[in-house]
């Protein structure tokens, strides 16, 4: 029992700790694949364009066409173009144009091309910004310089931002979460709100978002926290993770609700494996004990040489029936002159004859009837629903089959009988008044000459 008390403790223990795992795991797991998810999407879009113009630009492949032929410039462009499916741009501070691979060309001027005017004045030698076209890009820009220092002007890439709308609402749909992208400027450069979109020249800036002042909570050392905040009547984890390349920020949006929904699928999902292996290990030690018990009842109850019940299950039966107040009859029976059996045999010849004998008796009688040795070459029978006449019947039957069926000892038969004594339960009587009865007859069949039923009223 202790055994099972413990191995049940384990079993919860050792199940409750994958449980748990499982939850944290699969949580991990939800935050790492939007986070991956993301950093793929931005790797692909984003990096990638982005280390190309870089690598271009750095290689002087634009140089020379800072201030040459419109129709060089744009032939190049074209080819560029064509070469790295991106569109190129070159704004050329000597021309005072800028040209774009798709054929666009515009004079440069405060009114058309701001941001190349407030380019020029920053310090960082790349930039990367949104337009403020209709149809809206974002821009990364290179700075370019002769070797003397000189401005030559900005080459670069523009990637139109409808491809990133189309990726964020695809993976809102499929994981749940939200994603808003800022600049160095906390403005709102790429998200999956539609309402917080950029337009034309109006941005949002990320301290305006409602929940951002809930969020916030200091900086953090590493750039990178997750908060819980109420964002539109929901609980939503939003984790900061910078985009160092771009001197960018992004934050992933997960509404609650859906961890819980996931979490507890999660734990319903170990409760139910926990549920039935602690099931199958308890019907396992059921079986096992129950098997034990079998055994060891088998043994206390079980006479050894025939295989019959022994005086204490005869004694446990008759207690038991006599307390569901079943009427019985019991009958003693004993082998004829067995000493002779033996002297004249040995006493193995005797062993085989009591077995034999045992084989017998066993089937002469119902179902519900107990046969057991009482000890030497003397049986008792418990005839449970029997009266006396009834019981006289099955001893004379008993008595018959024993004397007309030969027991062989090699070619030799020995011609063995038994002697019955019957008597009816009393319903109060104890056990050892209805034996002494039943001995009476049974003295009396053996006074008689022996293989004779008698029977004895108490
Ligand atoms: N082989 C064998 N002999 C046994 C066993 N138990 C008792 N006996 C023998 O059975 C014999 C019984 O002898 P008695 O009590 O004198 O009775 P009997 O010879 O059967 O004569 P009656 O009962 O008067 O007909 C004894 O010799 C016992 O030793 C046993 O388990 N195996």
């Amino acid at each position: 029992m202790l055994v099972g008390f413990v191995l049940v403790v384990i079993v919860i223990s050792t199940l409750s700790y994958f449980t748990i795992s499982n939850i944290v795991g699969d949580q991990s797991r939800q935050q790492l694949q939007a986070t991956s998810t993301v950093f793929s999407l931005v790797e692909d879009k984003l990096i990638k364009p982005m280390h190309i113009a870089q690598t271009l630009a750095r290689a002087d492949v634009f140089k020379p066409y800072m201030d040459a032929e419109p129709e060089q410039i744009r032939t190049f462009l074209q080819d560029m173009q064509s070469r790295f499916d991106l569109m190129f741009f070159i704004a050329s501070e000597p021309l005072q144009m800028q040209y774009y691979s798709d054929g666009d060309v515009m004079a440069l001027s405060e009114e058309e091309t701001p941001w190349y005017f407030r380019l020029k004045e920053r310090q960082e030698d790349f930039y990367a910004g949104l337009g403020h076209e209709q149809d809206l890009r974002l821009y990364m820009d290179i700075i370019q310089r002769d070797e003397n220092g000189e401005l030559l002007g900005f080459v670069g890439i523009g990637m139109p931002l409808s491809g990133f709308v189309e990726t964020f609402s695809h993976y809102n749909q499929k994981l749940g979460y939200d994603f808003v992208f800022v600049n160095s400027d906390d403005e709102i450069v790429l998200t999956s709100f539609a309402d917080l979109q950029p337009k034309g020249y109006e941005r949002t800036r990320l301290q305006s978002l409602p929940w951002y002042p809930d969020w916030y909570k200091g900086p953090s050392l590493t750039g990178n926290q997750t908060n819980l905040v109420e964002l539109k009547d929901q609980d939503v984890l939003i984790t900061e993770v910078p985009l160092e390349v771009l001197k960018w920020r992004f934050f992933i949006i997960s509404p609650l609700e859906a961890q819980r929904q996931a979490m507890s699928r999660t734990f319903l999902v170990n409760l139910l494996i926990m549920v039935t292996v602690l099931l199958a290990i308890l019907w396992l030690l059921s079986t096992v004990i129950r098997r034990i018990q079998q055994n060891v009842s088998r043994k206390i109850y079980t006479d050894r040489l025939t295989g019959l019940f022994n005086r204490l299950y005869i004694e446990k039966t008759f207690e038991q029936l006599q307390s569901e107040e079943t009427p019985m009859s019991l009958i003693m029976a004993d082998i004829d002159h067995f000493k002779q059996v033996n002297d004249n045999h040995g006493h193995n010849v005797g062993d085989q004859v009591i077995a034999r004998i045992a084989h017998i008796l066993g089937e002469c009688l119902r179902k519900g009837d107990y046969l057991g040795r009482w000890g030497g070459e003397e049986f008792i029978i418990l005839l449970p629903d029997t009266d006396l006449q009834a019981a006289e019947q099955v001893a004379e039957r008993m008595r018959r089959s024993v004397a007309f069926q030969p027991i062989f000892h090699g070619d030799v038969s020995l011609d063995i009988t038994m002697s019955f004594g019957v008597t009816q339960a009393d319903r109060y009587g104890a056990l050892v008044d209805l034996i002494h009865s039943a001995d009476k007859a049974l003295y009396q069949a053996k006074n008689e000459g022996r293989n004779k039923v008698m029977t004895c009223v108490q």
